[in-house]
């Protein structure tokens, strides 16, 4: 890689363009957003992460040639059968709420009176190269679950995931923080050691 690579981020949310951009730039790489490009969100059909991220990368691929880069992620709760999951954006609705999408979170646990509050955080980031041939890798960040939200930084449930080991939550701690621990941080580092370091 180096500061000529170009890929297309075939994602529409704000939050992971940034954390991705972020994570890429220090590595000589610039990412295209797929609403910059002006690119279709698909409708995704897929039952998994995988599934879902793969048919991202290919989507944007198969309308730009270029090498695309997607990430399907969500949060995923052990007391609701992995519930949001891979469901995590349509919680928050057409109007992408995610206080609302909180709260039924919190709700949900409430209805289910169950006391375990773990949760994880799981990311695919699959990578679609110009000439077709896609990998793909997942990252997962464990932890609880904590009502009332806290913390302004971050995106969609950074503010109700605490991570184990820690006694603030993703919207509390810095971008730098969140992405050692994330788990868009994990699946981006499994990618780049995997695929660009011998
Ligand atoms: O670090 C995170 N911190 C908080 N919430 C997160 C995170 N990572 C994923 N999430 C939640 C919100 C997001 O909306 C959903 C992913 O759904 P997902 O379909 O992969 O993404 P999306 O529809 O927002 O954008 P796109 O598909 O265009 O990449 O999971
Ligand atoms: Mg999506």
């Amino acid at each position: 890689m180096n500061e000529q690579d170009t890929w297309v981020l075939a994602s529409h949310n704000p939050g992971k363009i940034k954390e991705l951009q972020a994570m890429l730039h220090a590595r000589g790489v610039t990412l295209k957003g797929a609403a910059e490009l002006a690119l279709d969100e698909p409708e995704e059909t897929e039952s998994t992460f995988e599934g879902n991220a793969a048919l991202k990368a290919k989507a944007a691929w198969q309308a730009t040639g270029l090498t695309c880069l997607s990430d399907d992620s969500g949060l995923s709760v052990d007391a609701l059968g992995g519930e949001p999951g891979i469901y995590s954006a349509r919680w928050a609705g057409e109007a992408r709420d995610f206080d609302r999408a909180m709260a039924r979170v919190h709700e949900a646990l409430l209805a289910s009176a169950a006391a375990d509050r773990t949760a994880r955080f799981v990311c695919v980031v699959a990578l679609c190269r110009p000439d077709g041939t896609l990998v793909h890798y997942r990252g997962e960040v464990v932890g609880e679950i904590v009502w009332p939200p806290r913390g302004e930084a971050g995106f969609g449930y950074d503010a109700i995931f605490q991570p184990h080991g820690h006694d603030r939550t993703f919207a509390e701690m810095s971008a730098v923080e969140k992405r050692a621990l994330s788990h868009r941080g994990r699946a981006l580092a499994a990618l780049l050691a995997a695929e660009f370091e011998q």
